[in-house]
């Protein structure tokens, strides 16, 4: 039986066999992808650098000497590996645990593979028991938060919190996520939503599972 830990880890170690040769790669934020991070710096060599999605992500990367590229310099990536708070079995996610949401969807969007990398405990079969993250403008934090009501959920403000983009967070607990594609989109035309901690238009394309018996499940 496997700790968490150790479930992330393999899918960490995983994830490397789809990074291509000389290329230069989308990494997220999160525990899972602190160890994918320490397995980068095993392959240093074969890595051409990174476009990080997090402060904390870009400072991992430059301590194990991988340049850290701003998205704007580099075209499209051929992949981008990141973690998950929730996922299903149509790889739809709920993300933003680490508040990092919004560069994370950026990053997804200017990639060609998003592959995500999880413990067995993040795969549901429902997105929304973990609380969805929605990154909102100080100034609309009330405004949004009456119209996260009004969709059913129970917003709560993240306490001493600002994102790397100046900030806050509304963790959203009890919205019935039934269709995610469309309540990622309602959430996201709400004035003063950033983004919504759901990717599901923009969905994961392979899951790469931690198993609680030492393996790791590949869902496309
Ligand atoms: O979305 C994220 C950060 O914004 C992370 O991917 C998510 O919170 C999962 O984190 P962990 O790997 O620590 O379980």
């Amino acid at each position: 039986m496997k700790t968490q830990d150790q479930m992330k880890m393999a899918a960490a170690k995983k994830a490397v066999q789809y990074i291509p040769d000389n290329a230069i790669i989308g990494v997220g934020t999160g525990s899972t992808v602190n160890f994918l991070i320490d397995e980068l710096a095993t392959i240093r060599d074969r890595i051409d650098g990174a476009v990080s999605s997090s402060e904390a992500t870009t400072a991992r990367l430059k301590a194990i000497g991988i340049p850290v590229y701003e998205l704007n310099s580099v075209g499209d990536l051929e992949v981008y590996i990141d973690g998950a708070d929730e996922i299903n079995h149509h790889l739809h996610m709920i993300k933003g645990g680490g508040g990092a949401l919004t560069r994370e969807k950026i990053v997804a969007a200017a990639s060609r593979q998003l592959v995500c990398i999880a413990d067995e405990a993040k795969l549901v079969q429902k997105l929304g028991a973990f609380p969805l993250p929605v990154e909102v403008l100080p100034m609309a934090r009330s405004l949004v938060a009456r119209k996260l009501v009004k969709l059913g959920g129970h917003p709560e403000w993240r306490q001493d919190y600002v994102t790397d983009n100046g900030n806050i967070i509304l963790d959203v607990h009890g919205l019935n996520i039934m269709a995610p594609v469309e309540m990622e989109e309602t959430i996201n035309h709400i004035p003063g939503v950033i983004c919504c901690g759901l990717f599901a238009r923009r969905h994961a394309d392979v899951l790469l599972l931690g198993r609680a018996d030492g393996t790791v499940q590949v869902l496309e």
